[in-house]
């Protein structure tokens, strides 16, 4: 028989009826439950196989018809169920009435032009001005601009939504703090987790701080010539990165003293440009890959290795690390120790500590030096020389609440900045309860739905803050006086509710305390190369920001 009789001489019941029906019934399957990635990747190709094995060994075609038949059934069977499901997302689907771009509500895969290109808070914030406050952004995901729902969605006990999933390291039921799905679950962690940041343990912190901060500022210092550049974003990653460690585990990289970056935290950096695209694709996909070698396998047998090596030796840096307290806390409340889920709180510590205050940091210097000619620069040095003529601010200082009161403008240019900037830009995921979601408005949104704010959006809305692309800090203090629109509770860049930033104190003690000793210390400028408007457009959200090298030209002042 010739290649064309063979086919021609198929029935069209196996070749187009069968797969049309097993589409339907995969998806009619997937409806009642989530179906497991791995089977129904296995089934797929099994089907493939014992279709080519049918034709070629039983009925005796040749290799070619054999292959043919067999991709002719599964494309039927795959543009069948994908037909299915885009009708359905676009036509029937719950979340159908809400606005939003089609390919969006089609597939998540559609988010993954602007996830790689680190772009999703200002497409964000475009979608927002096309389509209204509350937008949909995938087949079962809306983002919600409305100030008004913040406490609904954060503080209500809502449980995660699928992203966090991508942080979940080593074994997938040990959790971290961070990654714990349900709000019962987290709480009772959180609760092992609080002692180690309320204040008297802040105090216990503040003499490594210090030392590190001035370590910095002493090598900034000896490389201050007015002529060569630093890149100022690599001290700043190396001092809260040296701190988390010491404070966090009680063992360090030693990042400022080698002014070098660990080869460990440059495999967490590189990985984490995989970290928005990766939380955002389908869970089957996420699924799969947890077979394959974990990009931060490295970090993570370190953070193992010296979760090991703590238990053992106790803090070794600090009189009082924060393990100290997590571990005293697990042991009163009878925890056994679960070297797997330490590591993944020593992972946590270290991805939430250093690049969201180092950024901060970053980007506080950068808008202080390129707005309206230094002003706010100026304007900041003043009041630390007022508050303190010889330079000797020190990190019991930056605690006190007398300081805090004397040096309003400094908290307002890092508030400012992290208004226009937030280290974590996009919208943090819950899930609707069974009961949906009651909005300010009185509409209702559906159970089971991932919803988020998106804090870019939200910090940068006219309708919450007047002018919101301008870095005035002014308008943290005079709110009250000037008649502009000021809403506090649209800023969100340490979260919402029971999981909002634990370590936001400890992060505003490095913050305060570097930029008073630099801004007395140093003067800046951004070096000659450096365009601000690309270095502000090149800023990309990797869930915590990245940015281009900060190249400044120090001189010690005067
Ligand atoms: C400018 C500095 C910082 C910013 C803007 C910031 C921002 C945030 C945000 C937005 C969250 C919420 C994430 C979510 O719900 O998914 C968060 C959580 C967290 N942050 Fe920070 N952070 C900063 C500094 C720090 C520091 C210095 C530490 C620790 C040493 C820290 C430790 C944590 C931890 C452990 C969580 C998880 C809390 C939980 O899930 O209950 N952060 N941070």
């Amino acid at each position: 028989m010739t290649l064309l009789a063979d086919l021609e001489a198929q029935s069209w019941q196996v070749t187009t009826l069968l797969p049309i029906t097993l589409a339907i019934a995969t998806w009619l399957s997937a409806q009642i439950s989530e179906p497991n990635a791995l089977y129904i990747t296995l089934a797929f190709v099994g089907g493939n196989v014992a279709s080519f094995l049918i034709y070629h060994v039983q009925e005796g075609l040749g290799i070619f018809a054999s292959a043919f038949l067999t991709s002719r059934i599964a494309a039927t069977y795959l543009f069948t169920v994908f037909g299915i499901i885009g009708v359905y997302r676009v036509y029937f689907h719950r979340l159908s009435q809400f606005p939003g771009p089609t390919s969006l509500a089609l597939s998540k895969w559609s988010s993954m032009s602007f996830d790689l290109a680190g772009s999703r808070p200002v497409y964000m914030q475009q979608l927002h001005r096309q389509y209204g406050d509350v937008v949909r952004i995938g087949p079962r995901e809306l983002s919600i601009n409305i100030v008004g729902a913040i406490s609904a969605i954060y503080a209500t006990g809502l449980q995660k939504g699928p992203w966090y999933e991508c942080l979940a390291i080593t074994r997938k039921e040990a959790r971290s703090l961070h990654t714990l799905k349900t709000m019962k679950a987290h709480n009772e962690r959180r609760r092992q987790w609080d002692g180690a940041f309320r204040s008297s343990a802040l105090k216990g912190y503040e003499l490594n701080v210090q030392r590190n901060v001035e370590k910095a500022i002493d090598a900034l210092l000896d490389k201050a010539d007015g002529k060569t550049t630093q890149d100022i974003g690599h001290w700043l990653d190396w001092l809260t990165m040296d701190i988390v460690t010491e404070l966090g585990v009680g063992r360090s990289f030693h990042m400022l003293d080698t002014a070098n970056t660990a080869k460990e935290i440059e495999l967490i950096q590189e990985s984490l440009a995989v970290l928005m695209p990766m939380g955002n694709v389908a869970g089957y996909i996420r699924d799969i890959l947890a077979y394959l070698p974990s990009p931060t396998a490295a970090i993570e047998s370190w953070c193992r290795e010296t979760v090991r090596q703590r238990i053992r030796d106790g803090p070794a840096l600090v009189e009082q690390d924060i393990f100290s307290y997590i571990l005293g806390e697990r042991q009163a409340q009878g925890d056994r120790i679960d070297l797997d889920e330490l590591t993944a709180e020593a992972f946590l510590l270290l991805g939430a500590g250093s690049d969201t205050a180092g950024n901060a940091m970053g980007l506080v210097i950068f808008n202080l030096i390129t707005t309206d000619s230094g002003r706010c620069w100026q304007k900041l040095r003043k009041e630390l020389d007022t508050a303190f003529p010889q330079r000797d601010i020190s990190a019991s200082d930056v605690g006190s609440y007398e300081t805090q009161r004397r040096l309003s403008y400094l908290t307002a240019c890092i508030d400012e900045s992290l208004r226009l900037y937030p280290s974590v830009p996009s919208g943090l995921q819950r899930v609707t309860s069974p009961a949906g979601l009651k909005l300010p408005d009185g509409s209702i949104i559906p159970p089971g739905v991932i919803i988020s704010t998106p804090t870019y959006t939200m910090q940068r809305d006219p309708r919450n803050f007047t002018d919101p692309e301008l870095y005035r800090p002014e308008r943290w203090i005079e709110q009250d006086k000037t008649g502009d629109v000021f809403t506090a509770s649209a800023f969100t860049a340490f979260g919402a509710g029971p999981t909002q930033c634990i370590g936001k104190q400890l992060g505003y003690m490095e913050m305060r305390l570097f930029l008073a000793r630099f801004v007395q210390n140093f003067d800046v400028n951004l070096a000659p190369h450096i365009d601000p408007d690309t270095f502000r457009n090149n800023i990309k959200d990797r869930f915590v920001i990245f940015k281009d090298p900060l190249q400044l030209i120090l001189s010690k002042r005067n």
